[in-house]
């Protein structure tokens, strides 16, 4: 996303803090509207963070629509009322008597979704704010909170413009802040390189392997995984991953990591981790992920594309299973002159795991 003519610094710096105060705001409970140019504005408030008193604040007359993403929709099997004219837009679910806080919460969480029958029967349309809709949904994924929001109650103090929150996420934004030696098992020769946005709050890191020798590095796009870069889980395969990762790149002579603060493919902590929780009730990687009402993979690799070319390089050598890495890289401007297989030994609590991305995401041998 590149900026418009005409497009002033303070302008875009306005924007950054709009957006910015817009997701401490759903965050804390607060209500916000998104204006989109040539729609009304859509009034928010996070089901997530809202409780009754917060609700009644938004929606004093008691009517309050609910939003939801077409993937939650679709999970309810409440979307097979609407015509398939555009199957990604959010839904509204209308009011109704039986639509109160507790069942507005079990609209937007999947967590009881087996235990206990949705109250109902209830009626959905198109939201008729389909571009405001969409930036809502992807601000609740941004702020990292479940993909569902109270609309239609009274003007609040935040109002933002879809367009701001593309900015906000606008990888080209992306500098470095600073670099320093890093030693690290596998790679004593390390040096670490931090990138930072001035309106986004993530914090990306290079790992820097090895001294350039004309030949294309080696390199991998390796996403945060709390669980399994810290704690050791053995769900997925990141920690097992990220040591072979330094440890092949120094083997090849030099290389970079890519450390992305893209935790659970874009959802964020908390929502990895309902999405555990939904696979502990048996559904699969991507299953739980639409049922929550995200997309499978919400990562954008034009971050990892940003950052190699801040670093001059744009041919590389990628260690990946995941060809929409490869695809996402080269879109961003990349070359992948060759793609080597990262695969690591499986454990029996990530073996469905690794066979779903086998099997449903496109993952090579
Ligand atoms: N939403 C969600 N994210 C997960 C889950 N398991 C792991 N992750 C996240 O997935 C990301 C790890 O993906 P990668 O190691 O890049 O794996 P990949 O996309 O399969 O690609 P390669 O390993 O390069 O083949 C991390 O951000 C993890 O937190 C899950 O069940 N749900
Ligand atoms: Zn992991």
């Amino acid at each position: 996303m590149t900026d418009g003519p005409g497009l002033t610094d303070a302008r875009a710096s306005n924007d950054g803090r709009s957006v910015a105060r817009a997701i401490d705001a759903i965050r804390r409970g607060w209500p916000i509207a998104i204006h989109a140019a040539g729609e009304d504005a859509l009034t928010l408030l996070a089901v997530e963070t809202a409780d009754a008193r917060a609700l009644d604040g938004f929606a004093p007359a008691g009517r309050y629509p609910v939003l939801i993403s077409s993937g939650r929709a679709a999970t309810l099997k409440l979307t097979n009322q609407l015509a398939a004219a555009d199957p990604d837009l959010p839904v509204v679910v209308a009011p109704a008597p039986w639509l109160d806080f507790d069942t507005a919460v079990a609209l937007a969480d999947p967590a009881l979704d087996l235990a206990t029958p949705l109250k109902g029967p209830f009626r959905t349309e198109y939201i008729d704010r389909p571009v405001a809709s969409l930036a809502a949904i992807r601000l609740a994924r941004i702020a990292g909170l479940l993909p569902a929001f109270f609309i239609d109650g009274i003007d609040p103090d935040v109002t933002i413009d879809p367009v701001a929150i593309g900015r906000h996420q606008d990888a080209t934004a992306l500098r470095i802040a600073t670099r320093a030696r890093l030693p690290v098992a596998g790679a004593e020769d390390a040096e670490i390189v931090a990138f930072r946005a001035p309106d986004s709050g993530d914090e990306h890191v290079a790992l820097l392997i090895g001294q350039p020798d004309g030949r294309p590095p080696l390199v991998r796009l390796h996403s945060e995984c709390l669980t399994g870069d810290v704690l050791g889980s053995l769900k997925c395969d990141c920690g097992p991953q990220l040591q072979a990762a330094i440890d092949a790149i120094a083997a090849h002579g030099w290389g970079i990591l890519l450390y992305l603060r893209q935790e659970g493919r874009g959802i964020g902590l908390v929502n990895k981790l309902r999405a555990y929780r939904l696979q502990d009730q048996g559904f699969d990687t991507v299953d739980a992920n639409t049922r929550l009402g995200f997309a499978v993979d919400a990562r954008d690799f034009g971050v990892a594309a940003r950052m190699l070319a801040l670093l001059g390089q744009d041919r590389v050598r990628l260690l990946t299973n995941n060809p929409a890495k490869v695809a996402g890289l080269e879109a961003a401007g990349t070359m992948v002159v060759e793609r080597i297989p990262h695969h690591l030994p499986p454990n029996p609590h990530n073996e469905r795991y690794l066979a779903t991305k086998r099997d449903r995401t496109g993952h090579q041998l």
